[in-house]
């Protein structure tokens, strides 16, 4: 750890955005590492997520926060909150917008929120690659006459266009202060989440627009086998669905596609551990958990820690 801080500055930065712009996608490109879960279905990204990156000069902590959408139900409500919290303890707050698609309801729900906010808000505008540049400036004033943003940059998260620029302006605007984190660290979550993330994301690919993104993945539990010749480390883990229906296609024909599931998330778990990885897969029907506080903690969702 860097012990004399001149120069040197570091700082929290919060991804917000409506669910689908690219936030995941981007972390990813800037920490290089699949830590953030992407996926085609918006709504993919629930818990507080950690990249950091650390330069020369600087070390930036980028906070995922999960996509703002208008409460529906107590999972809705919750998400909201954690990203209002989440706001209140950051640096620069990075706006990200989708160039593609015009303003909507949600984005005037996170600028209403944003507004009063002593943080700069950048506004991000992603997916340029999908647009002509003629089309940019009106998808520029659509936005710029609402708020007044520190920061405009156009980016493709996707194919790296302008990246460079947007981390260069965010260290700018970095306080100057200590290296938090050792420089090869890349995020501070636990891996527990990031495994159960990595299960949830090949079952959401693998049934496509068929299951919601409602489910919930638990680490039952994570052990080394100690009897085999070489590391194995032992995964078992329950996915956890709404209805009797939704764990059939989860299982899958013959148990199929479970199966397949189980083979995409053991790949990348031995990825992250770096060791063999026996994975255990199971399915359970928890009727309507979205609605009950007490289970949403039982699946890793807390408020209290905000
Ligand atoms: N063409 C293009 N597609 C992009 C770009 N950035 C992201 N995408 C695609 O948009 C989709 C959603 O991206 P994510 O990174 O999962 O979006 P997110 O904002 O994290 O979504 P939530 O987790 O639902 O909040 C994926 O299919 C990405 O490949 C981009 O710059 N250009």
């Amino acid at each position: 750890m860097q012990q004399n801080n001149e120069g040197f500055k570091s700082g929290f930065i919060s991804i917000i955005g409506r669910p689908n712009v690219g936030k995941s996608t981007f972390l990813n490109r800037v920490i290089g590492q699949k830590i953030a879960i992407m996926s085609d279905k918006p709504q993919t990204t629930r818990n507080k997520v950690q990249g950091v990156l650390t330069l020369e000069k600087s070390q930036m902590i980028f906070i995922d926060t999960p996509g703002i959408h208008i409460p529906k139900h107590k999972l809705g409500d919750f998400m909201l909150k954690v990203a209002k919290n989440t706001l209140r303890e950051v640096d620069v707050i990075i706006f990200m917008v989708n160039a593609t698609e015009p303003r909507g309801k949600i984005d005037e729900l996170i600028m209403d929120m944003l507004e009063n906010n002593e943080t700069p808000v950048f506004l991000v505008i992603n997916k340029i690659d999908q647009v002509h540049p003629d089309e940019l400036i009106n998808i520029i004033n659509s936005y710029k006459n609402k708020y007044d943003f520190a920061e405009i940059i156009p980016i493709s998260a996707l194919q790296g266009n302008n990246v460079d620029r947007l981390l260069e302006t965010i260290q700018k605007y970095l306080p100057e202060g200590p290296q938090y984190y050792p420089a090869d660290q890349v995020t501070d979550h636990p891996e527990r989440f990031i495994i159960s993330e990595l299960i949830r994301e090949k079952v959401l690919h693998l049934t496509r627009e068929e299951i919601p993104h409602s489910i919930a993945v638990i680490i039952d539990k994570i052990k080394k086998e100690e009897d085999t010749e070489k590391d194995m480390i032992r995964v078992m883990a329950t996915i956890v669905v709404e209805r009797d229906s939704q764990k059939g296609i989860v299982i899958g024909k013959k148990g199929a596609l479970l199966k397949e599931v189980g083979i995409r998330a053991r790949q990348d778990i031995e990825m992250l551990l770096g060791t063999k990885v026996f994975l255990e897969l199971w399915v359970k029907v928890q009727k309507d958990w979205r609605n009950k506080s007490a289970q949403l903690r039982d699946y890793g969702f807390r408020d209290d820690e905000y």
